[in-house]
This record gives structure tokens, C-alpha cells and sequence, in this order.
């Protein structure tokens, strides 16, 4: 099943997201770059909030964990690899799925295996780290798209976000193009790692990357499911319109319902 994720900065956007039945519920500061956090008490609001809205975990009658596939997942923007990960990772609550850190201004393979290597230490064991590519690396100076992507299959990530540095309304979609596309899914694919893809990335512009043969495992958005561009405020019809059209959608291997 193809997954959609949902970027907010504050308890009311969270509360938006939790209503629309979004599947990953990721927070960040969008007035302050494209991985900022927000300030860790929203993190521990949230975590109280889905503690209380769900049963602790554990193994249910039928063999899976409920309360895992129950809840929505959440996610954290930690910030950029050079703009102080390390203030804010100690605060970030147990109950948080996934945690992420810009790779702007690492240029070197082995400094982004450090990044991660630190980050992960520091996160512990409760939450997965996701590495991030940016679509336009150059303006962020650091690895291309591809070259962070095999790094990360290589290192046994599960997962991989590209995403873009500069938000001036450019897509990743535009900034790498189909093939790029396809070869990104290709790479996660053979490291069995999900992608996801986030960076501009408007509604209509599904419909043409399932005809060019893209396939994320996720969705990543902000800017397309609120009002006035990714710094407004969240519009619940906009993020309706969002879950119903990726709840259509089918994993690379099964294809798009509709074309089946
Ligand atoms: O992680 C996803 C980002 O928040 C995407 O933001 P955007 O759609 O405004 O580029």
C-alpha cells in the first residue's frame, strides 16, 4: 500500500491530519527551511495525544501489532547536517517512528555515513532514521540524488526521502525528471528500501508519474494540501483529496488499480 505523508508545524495541524486519516504525520517548521524542527514540545503534545488515542503496543490475536498499524506514524524533521541536529534529537519522544536530517553541505560519502552513524546513535533504537537526498544537491551542496540513495541501500537503510532544498515551488519532479525517477525507485527497489517522494510535489502530478512507470512507496507533501503554499495553514478538502487518490494507488509490483 502506497503511504502519504503530511508535514506539520503545530498540536492544530496535528489534530487536522489525525481527522483526515492521514497514514504518516511528519513534523516541521516550513518558514524555516526544508528539514526544520519544530519546538519539542509539539513532539511530546503529539506523543501524548496518540498515547492516549491508542492501546500500548503489543502482539494481537491475529498475529500482528495492532496498535502499530492502527495508529498514524510519526515523524520529525531534525534539521540540516551543519544547523544543530544536536540540540533538539535528545527531546525527541520514544513514540516518534521516524526522524530525519537534511544532507546540505555533506559532500563526501564518508561524512554522510558519520552523519548517519551519529544520528542514529543519538536517536536510539525506538525510531527509524530515514536518509534524505535532495533533488536539487547542488544548490544544496552535497551528493547527488542517486549517489545518497545507493549510500543508503549500501548502509541497510529502509528507507529513503528525496526531497527538495530550495522551496520556490520547483519540483523534485523537475529538478530530476522521470528517468531519474525511475532509476531512484530502481536503486531502493534492489536494496529493498522504500522511497518516498516529497519536494513540490502537486496532486495532478500523480496521475503523470504512474503513466511514467513512478512508483513511491510514500507520498510526501506540504505545500500542495495547504491554502496559501506550504507555509499557510493545512486545507482539510485539499488533504481529502490527497488520502483518496493514494488510497487508489497499488505498490510498483501490483501496479495502479487503474491500469489493471
Ligand atoms: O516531507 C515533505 C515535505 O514537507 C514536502 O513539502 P513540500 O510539499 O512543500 O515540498
Amino acid at each position: 500500500m502506497t503511504d502519504l505523508l503530511v508535514s506539520v508545524r503545530d498540536d492544530g495541524e496535528f489534530e487536522e491530519t489525525l481527522a483526515a486519516g492521514v497514514g504518516i504525520i511528519d513534523f516541521k517548521e516550513p518558514r524555516q527551511g526544508p528539514l526544520a524542527p519544530v519546538d519539542p514540545a509539539v513532539w511530546h503534545s503529539a506523543a501524548l495525544r496518540i498515547a492516549e488515542t491508542n492501546p500500548p503496543r503489543g502482539v494481537d490475536p491475529g498475529g500482528g501489532d495492532a496498535s502499530i498499524a492502527s495508529r498514524p506514524r510519526l515523524s520529525a524533521a531534525l534539521g540540516e547536517a551543519e544547523g544543530g541536529w544536536q540540540s533538539v534529537v535528545s527531546r525527541l519522544p520514544r513514540a516518534f517512528d521516524f526522524a530525519k536530517i537534511g544532507p546540505s553541505g555533506i559532500k563526501t560519502s564518508a561524512a554522510m555515513q558519520q552523519l548517519w552513524k551519529s544520528a542514529s546513535l543519538c536517536i536510539g533504537p525506538n525510531t527509524e532514521l530515514v536518509a534524505v537526498a535532495y533533488a536539487d544537491s547542488e544548490s544544496a551542496s552535497c551528493l547527488p540524488t542517486e549517489q545518497v540513495f545507493q549510500l543508503a541501500g549500501e548502509c541497510g537503510f529502509r528507507r529513503c526521502l528525496v526531497d527538495t532544498f530550495v522551496k520556490d515551488g520547483r519540483s523534485s519532479i523537475e529538478h530530476l525528471g522521470y528517468e531519474r525517477l525511475r532509476t531512484l525507485g530502481r536503486i531502493a527497489d534492489q536494496a529493498s528500501m522504500k522511497w518516498s517522494l516529497a519536494g513540490s510535489i502537486r496532486l495532478a502530478m500523480v496521475e503523470l508519474l504512474v503513466a511514467e512507470g513512478v512508483f513511491p512507496d510514500c507520498y510526501a507533501v506540504r505545500g500542495d494540501v495547504c491554502d496559501q503554499g506550504r507555509r499557510g495553514r493545512l486545507c482539510a478538502s485539499r488533504m481529502k483529496s490527497w488520502v483518496d487518490r493514494v488510497a487508489l494507488l497499488q505498490p510498483q509490483s501490483l501496479g495502479p488499480i487503474e491500469s489493471r
